[in-house]
């Protein structure tokens, strides 16, 4: 398998805080592999700086050979990176349609017009809401908003897509539907990296998994040996469970 992502001895400080101590892990080609660990892990941080929010205080973050950390959002976004976030970011006065032509407007290859709402209803229907592009992105319920983030991280034609906490505050119902719009994604060959704490979505979508507590890798390897290991159920649980 080809590699896709390599993280590397990646730091983070906060002031006096670290929030990701030397994490290092790599994400190849086509995988979904989840970033775990309880609150305040620092699985957002890593995510952040994968995406360009946050330079790395040292490491680096190569992305098919090239390293992008501490490269500007737009920059690492044009490098084929796309995300969604824990807190739903959205062009609230915008229709939905528009909110994912703005997403199109702004890849490297531009689409426009025509092109564009035509490719926004497509990417509208993957994500379970054909039909609904006239609305208004804030009359979405948060589900549904958060769908239309996924379009717009759909709209670049990203090699690398992080998910953090997508299907979190889904019903089971939705959750069903989520996981199968992400495993879709998978069988298409999207490579994916999704932080979530919802283990029945985790075991049913990641190959690998790869877990942080207090800002420390503690686990990398196949989902169901990870999921098992002592040391992941101690830092979930704490000591008693283990
Ligand atoms: N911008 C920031 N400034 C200062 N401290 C921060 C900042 N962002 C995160 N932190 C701190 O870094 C640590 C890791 O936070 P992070 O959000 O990465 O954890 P997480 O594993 O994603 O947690 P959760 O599962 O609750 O989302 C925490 O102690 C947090 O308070």
């Amino acid at each position: 398998m080809t590699t896709l992502l390599k993280i590397q001895n990646l730091k983070k400080q906060f002031g006096g805080l670290t929030a990701v101590n030397d994490v290092s892990f790599s994400v190849a080609e086509g995988e979904t592999v989840a970033l775990l660990g309880p609150n305040g892990s620092g699985k957002t941080t890593v995510i952040n700086m994968i995406s360009g929010a946050f330079a790395p205080t040292s490491g680096r973050i190569v992305l098919a050979g090239e390293n992008i950390a501490g490269l500007a959002p737009n920059r690492i976004a044009h490098k084929g990176i796309a995300r969604t976030f824990q807190l739903v970011r959205i062009l609230p006065s915008l229709s939905v349609a528009e909110n994912v032509m703005a997403a199109l407007a702004f890849r490297p290859n531009h689409l426009w017009g025509t092109e564009a709402r035509d490719r926004a209803e497509h990417l509208l229907l993957e994500v379970g809401l054909g039909g609904r592009g006239h609305e208004h992105a804030n009359d979405l319920t948060y589900i549904d908003q958060k769908r239309m983030e996924l379009a717009r991280a759909l709209a670049a034609e990203p090699r690398l897509l992080l998910l953090d906490e997508w299907l979190s505050g889904l019903n089971p119902t939705e959750l069903g539907v989520g996981i199968d719009l992400i495993t879709s994604l998978g069988q298409r060959g999207m490579t994916i990296l999704l932080v979530e704490h919802i283990m029945e979505a985790v075991r049913a979508l990641c190959s690998r998994a790869v877990v942080m507590n207090v800002g420390t890798k503690i686990a990398d390897g196949p989902t169901a040996d990870v999921l098992a290991d002592p040391a992941v159920i101690v830092a979930y649980l704490g000591d008693g469970h283990a």
